[in-house]
């Protein structure tokens, strides 16, 4: 049995995932959901076969061409579909392949994604059986690349709905994550560890938010905790952000309490000439202006650059903006402290960016490990001789941490690490290395929900 699927040729344009012109549906004659389905299983092909990221194609503005129609309600069961999906799909797959006779085609993609959005929504969301059965069905029969699967489709799927917990046991043990990036946790952080990063994966992210001032009494009007970063956890919200106390008067800002760290590192900045190099959208610039400093936001994308400016206003916080590649800057310019909050593979952040997993691999990690290499090396011409520079990112891969900063102090004795001490810190002891850097994982705090993964090292200029 051979099925041919053109949904994994290249995008005609520069949105992944356009409607097929195939596929023989009107919107006004289709089944409430159904509109819903097609779109999830579009953008679930687009990011599992084609690498794109989710964050660009749930856009409300410039998202997916099968997003955008969609209203309010509809976005949020697409949101809610993919990231069950994206969360839990090497169990999904498993359990699908246990009810197969044979292995879905290669070339049956489609099927597959149908498959695993109808699975995500039965398996893991509160959608009752039988309506997710019946729109897989109709999807199944309205593209004319799945629909001699149809009948399979009901067999597959009414077969989840009736053995559901069995299933959902026989795969609790499997780590949600694809083989090669396990394969890497273990690597680094041993198998325990690793299976405590895969299990955090799993539970939806908590809101963080960092205050300008009266933590304690922001904590107590928002019901929430102070973590040991001095962030206020909004332990499994899932309201409006804006619609909370103190959003539209700028009192604080959404950001994970382990993204909160490396901004601190630097302590009073009360004159000083800062300058933060990666900005956007600018959660750290702004804990740099409330240290203090005098600071300078570098940011080469116009439009995150944008976002940094709506986010200063809110906060009624000023810094000087410069919208520029940070290599062209020159080194007659210097600065008394520098953030280098630098791109990476993101792979800290997977319990609110499921997708990072699907679409990022090793190559991506070595590649991204260079790049930051480039930056670093040339931010540390822009310090001041006596100057602080921190350089930080959200992976969890020591390539893009550890060994970026190790390999670059090797070049210089000019550089040293300055090591952060445990007792600064109490409560994120076992997140600071031997040699004195940041190093926090989504499997740290569990008691307290996690923390997104981060690395963050101070290195000084003499
Ligand atoms: C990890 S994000 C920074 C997050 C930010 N520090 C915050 O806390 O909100 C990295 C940013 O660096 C920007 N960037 C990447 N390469 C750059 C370069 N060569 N020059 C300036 N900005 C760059 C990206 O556009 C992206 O906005």
């Amino acid at each position: 049995m051979v099925l041919s699927d053109t949904s994994t040729g290249k995008p005609k344009n520069k949105q992944a995932g356009n409607r097929n012109p195939r596929e023989s549906f009107s919107r006004q004659s289709m089944k409430p959901g159904l509109e819903a389905r097609i779109a999830a299983t579009r953008i679930l092909a687009a990011v599992i076969d084609r690498k794109t990221s989710l964050d660009g194609m749930l856009d409300p503005e410039h998202g997916n061409p099968a997003f955008l129609p969609l209203n309010d309600a509809d976005r949020g069961l697409v949101k809610a579909i993919l990231q069950s999906a994206l969360r839990h799909l090497p169990r999904i797959d498993a359990i699908i392949g246990q009810l197969l006779d044979n292995p879905l085609p290669e070339g049956a993609r489609s099927l597959h994604h149908l498959l695993v959005v109808a699975a995500a929504q039965m398996l893991y969301l509160d959608v009752p059986d039988h309506s997710a059965v019946d729109l897989a069905v109709e999807q199944a029969g309205g593209d004319p690349r799945s629909r001699r699967f149809a009948k399979l489709v009901n067999a597959i799927l009414r077969r989840i709905g009736r053995e559901k917990s069995a299933l959902l046991a026989s795969v609790e043990d499997l780590p949600c994550m694809p083989e090669w990036f396990m394969q890497r946790l273990t690597d680094v952080y041993g198998e325990e560890h690793a299976l405590a990063i895969a299990a955090s994966q799993l539970e939806p992210p908590t809101i963080d938010l960092t205050v300008k001032s009266d933590a304690i009494g922001w904590a107590e009007r928002l019901g929430g905790q102070i973590m040991p970063s001095g962030s206020i956890r909004l332990d499994r919200f899932r309201g409006s952000i804006p619609s909370l106390e103190g959003f539209d008067e700028g009192a604080w800002w959404v950001q994970d309490a382990a993204a909160a760290l490396p901004a601190q590192l630097f302590g009073d900045l009360s004159g000083k000439r800062v300058a933060d190099l990666c900005a956007a959208p600018g959660g750290k610039t702004a804990q740099l202006v409330m240290a203090g400093g005098n600071v300078l936001a570098v940011e080469q994308s116009k439009s995150r650059l944008k976002r940094l400016e709506g986010n200063l206003a809110r906060l009624a916080l000023s810094a000087e903006i410069r919208c520029v590649n940070l290599l062209a800057m020159d080194a007659a310019e210097s600065f008394d402290a520098i953030l280098l909050d630098a791109p990476c593979s993101s792979t800290g952040t997977t319990r609110r960016h499921p997708d990072v997993l699907w679409t990022k691999d090793l190559s991506d990690i070595t590649k991204l490990a260079s790049v930051q290499e480039g930056l670093l090396r040339h931010a540390l011409t822009l310090l001041k001789p006596g100057g602080r520079l921190v350089f930080s990112n959200c992976s969890i891969d020591p390539t893009e941490g550890e060994d970026v900063v190790s390999r670059v102090l090797a070049d210089d004795a000019g550089l040293q690490l300055v090591p952060i001490d445990p007792a600064d810190w109490p409560g994120l002891e076992m997140a600071i290395t031997p040699k004195g850097e940041f190093r926090t994982t989504p499997a740290m705090l569990p008691d307290l929900g996690g923390l997104d993964g981060f690395y963050a090292a101070v290195i000084a200029k003499t």
